[in-house]
């Protein structure tokens, strides 16, 4: 069976879809963990991950967006377990450069949103996520495509440790919330954000091993902007207002749009938090 059929293009851009590591030979499927006796921290993302691949990419998805950070490589890892028979009809959508990366290198099939703007299932970290499944995201700086990958799946699955599971957001997340901005538009954002939206610690993000700030994939600045809990406990305000300000190209807030979030524990149990409200235990994947 081929590959999913990408979404009609204009004339003007009448290319045919990129798939890299298609090569009309069976793929070969490579594990992105290298060291399989992981313990600690990295037990509970790869708890989350796998749990959540075994209870959302289903048989008949062939459109799968991969979110970005430290946990996604454990849903690589397990997506990869489910053997190149399964995976050679998918295609793989990345939120950014690690996750292109992610998907080459294991020898999935990449495509991108443009081509593929429904997605069956995307399945993403966070750096926080509260009792409503409102998360905070972007502390890698990938929250643009993020978002626009977790608004085309038609269903999103977010999969973090258990420092992650919290009331509302900003409890153990302290750098706040990150915020996308055209670089010849940070000051007048930082500004605003501290005289106007009541952020008055809110920083240009500066990068390691490199002089001058972070820009991301799309050639843009971070601003991170801590807000009081009590504008965090209404994110989706919060939200709105900092995307009101002209600048702004993507707020690192999400609101209503995933259907569950999967949370290692130390335990080695698996939280799970759906969006009607419910809470459950499940056990680990073996
Ligand atoms: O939003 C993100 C990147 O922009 C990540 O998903 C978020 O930072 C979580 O990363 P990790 O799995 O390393 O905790």
């Amino acid at each position: 069976m081929p590959l999913p059929t990408p979404a009609p293009i204009s004339p003007v851009s009448q290319i045919r879809p990129v798939v890299l590591s298609r090569t009309g030979q069976p793929t070969k499927l490579v594990s992105p963990i290298k060291d399989g006796n992981i313990t600690g921290l990295e037990k509970s993302k790869q708890l989350a991950a796998w749990t959540a691949v075994d209870h959302h990419v289903k048989p008949e998805h062939r459109v799968i967006g991969i979110g970005s950070g430290s946990t996604v490589p454990y849903v690589v890892e397990r997506i990869v377990q489910l053997g190149a028979e399964a995976n050679q009809e998918r295609v793989f959508i990345p939120t950014g450069f690690q996750s292109k990366e992610l998907i080459v290198s294991s020898g999935l099939n990449l495509g991108d949103v443009d081509q593929y703007p429904t997605i069956d299932v995307t399945l993403d970290g966070a750096d926080e996520v509260d009792r409503e499944l409102n998360c905070i995201k972007g502390g890698g700086a990938c929250h643009l495509r993020e978002k626009v990958l977790a608004e085309a799946a038609n269903t999103f699955i977010l999969v973090a440790d258990y420092r992650k599971n919290v009331e509302y957001l900003g409890t153990n997340f302290t750098p706040g919330v990150p915020i996308e901005v055209v670089p010849f538009a940070y000051a007048k954002v930082l500004q605003n954000l501290h005289h106007i939206l009541g952020s008055p610690k809110a920083t240009l993000r500066m990068a390691v091993k490199k002089a001058g700030p972070v820009v991301s994939d799309n050639g843009n600045f971070i601003i991170d902007a801590p807000f009081d809990l009590e504008k965090m406990k209404k994110p989706y305000i919060i939200m709105a207002q900092i995307k009101m300000l002209t600048g702004v190209v993507e707020v690192g807030v999400f609101c209503n749009m995933a259907k569950a979030a999967y949370f290692g524990n130390e335990d080695g149990s698996v939280t799970v938090k759906w969006n009607n409200g419910r809470v459950e235990q499940v056990d680990a994947p073996q």
